[in-house]
């Protein structure tokens, strides 16, 4: 019945529209799309098998050089042997085949793909990392796959996936003053659950709300509902703002048809917290305050941008770190990190007591500079809160935005901005 489909052409969600656009033929949900792939990106966990799969099973080189990305990012500097030796057999594969390499310190994957423009409305982009929803911020399908499927996209400048069906969200009302978009994404994850989108591409309607790096944190979390892709709507001028070109056949159709629709009354939202040990078990920050923490890390790539920092800055500006606790902070990428140095964000930071790192995943999964210990609890703005996955499985992970990140740290336990005494400058 596929062919009927084509003729009837009815109205398209956006991933049916980008995905029928970049392949051979309309396709809509349940369809079987074979797609060019417009950029393929590569982390350094994953280089090995990638490359392994590459030359050993494959025999083939990338057939479009210029659209693949190796970076090295989630254990940047090297923390072993092993992994300085894996980083070294990246650099080497990058440098036989001339696919671009982004080498220690430039920063998280996603973030830098954005920077480089590698990501751009109606763009298929594929990574061997899950938060490669990320690139639906700037209208891109992007999502993750693993080393196999990489290769093969690599290896063929295409790649085969069955077009996902879509949710539907939208936004009423407007975030009040100390809201940000990482509780809008963990308010969707608590309503979608943990697997709630599986295969599922979540298209958020935002409207013009949101910037583009608000809408990196939105399109980040999607996969922690088990989302393919995360489409944010290029609403507005949002996109055309920040120098994209927006081609009007990325936006979904009136009519297309969705299997849920969900809406998130922006107004009614708290600063929002996720508890050990799922995303999805997410409630208000003012129910959780109080609890001490030994450690708060603000970075990775949903949200180690500019504007987080300066979040957290706004916080630690003319106050000090609780001597009980450790802060973390590592940009996003060199790029946010040269910002911060330039309008003074960092040394900010740096004042209060915060412990400046590579841009990089820094300790987000767990593999180095800044493991928990067993008992310990931390503070995290990234995604995962999982069972031992930043160190112990006896230590505990909340996730929360920049500011509340921040105003922890300053407690030594679990708060609020609006609970800080006033800083003395
Ligand atoms: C190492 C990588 C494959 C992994 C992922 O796929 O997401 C990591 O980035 C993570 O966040 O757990
Ligand atoms: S910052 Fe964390 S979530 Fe993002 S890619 Fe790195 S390890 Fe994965």
């Amino acid at each position: 019945m596929r062919g009927m489909t084509v003729l009837t052409s009815r109205p398209q969600t956006m991933a049916e529209k980008i995905l029928s656009r970049r392949g051979d033929q309309t396709v809509y949900a349940g369809d079987l799309a074979v797609v060019d792939v417009d950029q393929v990106m590569v982390v350094d966990s994953i280089a090995q098998s990638f490359i392994e799969r590459m030359q050993r099973d494959l025999n083939a080189v990338p057939k479009y050089p210029e659209r693949v990305s190796i970076v090295i990012d989630h254990v940047a500097p090297a923390s072993t042997v092993s992994v300085a030796q894996a980083q070294k057999e990246a650099r080497e594969y990058a440098a036989q085949t001339g696919v671009r390499l982004f080498d220690v310190g430039r920063g998280i994957c996603h973030q830098v793909l954005v920077e480089e423009n590698l990501a751009r409305p109606g763009w298929i982009v594929l990574g061997s990392d899950s938060h490669s929803t990320t690139y639906g911020a700037v209208a891109a399908f992007g999502s993750g796959m693993g080393a196999t499927d990489i290769a093969l996209a690599a290896a063929s400048g295409k790649t085969w996936l069955k077009v996902p069906e879509s949710v539907k969200v939208s936004f009423t009302g407007e975030l009040r003053p100390g809201v940000t978009a990482k509780d809008v994404a963990l308010e969707m994850i608590r309503v979608l659950g943990a697997d709630g989108a599986t295969y599922q591409s979540i298209e958020m309607h935002a409207g013009d709300r949101f910037t583009r790096g608000e809408r990196m944190t939105l399109a980040n979390l999607c996969v922690e509902a088990g989302a393919k892709a995360g489409l944010v709507v290029p609403g507005g001028e949002i996109l055309t703002s920040y120098g994209y070109d927006v081609p009007e056949w990325v936006y979904p159709d009136e009519g297309a048809t969705y299997v849920r629709e969900i809406t998130v009354d922006l107004t009614a939202l708290n600063p929002r917290m996720s508890a050990p040990s799922e995303v999805d078990n997410v409630h208000d920050v003012a129910e959780l305050r109080g609890l001490k923490v030994d450690q708060v890390f603000i970075g990775t790539c949903t949200n180690g941008r500019i504007e987080d920092l300066h979040a957290a800055a706004d916080v630690l500006r003319d106050r000090r770190v609780n001597p009980q606790t450790r802060l973390l902070v590592i940009p996003a990428s060199s790029q946010v990190m040269e910002e911060a140095m330039v309008d003074g964000t960092l040394l900010t930071l740096q004042r209060a007591g915060a412990v400046l790192g590579t841009p990089g995943c820094g300790p987000c999964m767990g593999r180095h500079q800044g493991v928990l210990a067993p008992g310990e609890v931390c503070v995290s703005t990234s995604n995962r809160n999982f069972i031992g996955r930043m160190g112990d499985k006896d230590a505990k992970i909340y996730l929360a935005s920049p500011a509340v990140a921040a105003a922890t740290a300053v407690m030594g336990q679990i708060a609020l901005p609006a609970d800080l005494p006033e800083a003395v400058a």
